[in-house]
């Protein structure tokens, strides 16, 4: 059985088929596949280094896969397009980052960095359509146009800047959003705000998102499904509430060990035992596993090799 997540409603707006990525010596990708759809998350998990922004480049294509296959509405997208099929691509796949300070240029009030993507893919509007246009995105993200729209980067919290990097990726009517640890450079009191946020613009606006995430936690605030990555691999995935409530690889069991709960953890995400126990799992999981044990209805999980 090849793993991957089960198609159940439509077809895929974006599925990567048995992914690989080397970078000489390291295989940062194994055998990665999954699909996301319209109107629904997908949250990818794990520790630093575990592939998730590799697949990211991927998908907005600032990277190409050493095997497998990318599809876009099921054409493969694996090699390059013309010129024209890579503009309508790099339209449709927008991408939220990481760093919410370096993503905005100083130089531009926030009109700027909306009233130009507005004006290269919405065609020649008049200017007071595209004012309204604007106003409407800073809205749509919870700022107030009539505050926000002169100011500059820096007059901006990182909430709020990172609210502008959402509402420019929206501007362009994209149909698959890929947010790239998006709250983890900002203030934790903001986080959750930040999450609701992008959990309520892919509703409204139908978008295939691909939520990348360190932290396990957070992944149920935003995505229906979820894949758990460790080094370079699929090792868990399904609907995320069934594998939050009884996840079954050792390493998503470690990941949610480290979540506090009632005020209470097992070990913390950096700590010593983490890292011991992270070490013990990568044992187990190398060499490379194929087979995949499916746990529930969308619940599976890469055997380890010991009970190959
Ligand atoms: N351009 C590159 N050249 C060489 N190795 C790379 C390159 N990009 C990524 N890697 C390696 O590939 C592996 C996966 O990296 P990737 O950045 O995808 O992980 P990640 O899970 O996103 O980590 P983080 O959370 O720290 O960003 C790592 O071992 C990394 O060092």
């Amino acid at each position: 059985m090849k793993p991957h997540i089960q198609a159940v409603t439509a077809e895929p707006v974006i599925r990567l088929e048995d992914v690989q990525r080397h970078f000489g010596a390291v295989h940062a990708l194994k055998s990665v596949s999954f699909s996301l759809f319209a109107g629904k998350a997908l949250a990818l998990v794990g520790e630093s280094g575990c592939g998730k922004t590799t697949c990211a480049r991927i998908i907005a294509r600032l990277d190409k896969p050493t095997a497998g296959k990318i599809l876009f509405r099921g054409h493969d997208r694996s090699a390059q397009g013309s010129s024209k099929e890579e503009r309508m691509y790099r339209k449709d796949v927008q991408m939220v980052f990481q760093d919410p300070f370096s993503s905005l240029n100083p130089a531009f009030a926030i009109n700027h960095h909306l009233a130009r993507p507005l004006q290269l893919h919405g065609g020649d509007k008049p200017k007071a359509e595209r004012d309204d246009d604007v106003n409407r995105l800073l809205v749509s993200v919870g700022l107030d146009p009539a505050v926000t729209r002169q100011k500059f980067p820096h007059e901006l919290s990182g909430g709020q800047r990172q609210r502008v990097n959402i509402a420019r990726a929206l501007a362009v009517a994209p149909s698959v959003l890929v947010a790239d640890e998006p709250t983890s450079m900002l203030d934790v009191s903001i986080r959750k705000d930040i999450l609701d946020l992008l959990a309520r613009v892919k509703r409204e606006n139908d978008l295939a998102m691909l939520y990348i995430t360190h932290d396990i936690a957070t992944a149920a605030h935003v995505a229906e499904e979820i894949v758990v990555m460790f080094a370079g691999q699929m090792v868990e995935w399904g609907n995320t509430e069934m594998v939050l409530s009884a996840p079954k690889h050792p390493y998503t069991q470690l990941l949610l060990s480290a979540v506090p709960h009632g005020g209470r953890r097992f070990v913390t995400g950096g700590s010593a035992r983490f890292l011991e126990q992270a070490e013990k799992i990568r044992a187990l999981t190398r060499p490379v596993s194929t087979k995949v044990e499916q746990i529930g209805t969308n619940h599976f999980m890469r055997a380890l090799v010991a009970s190959n």
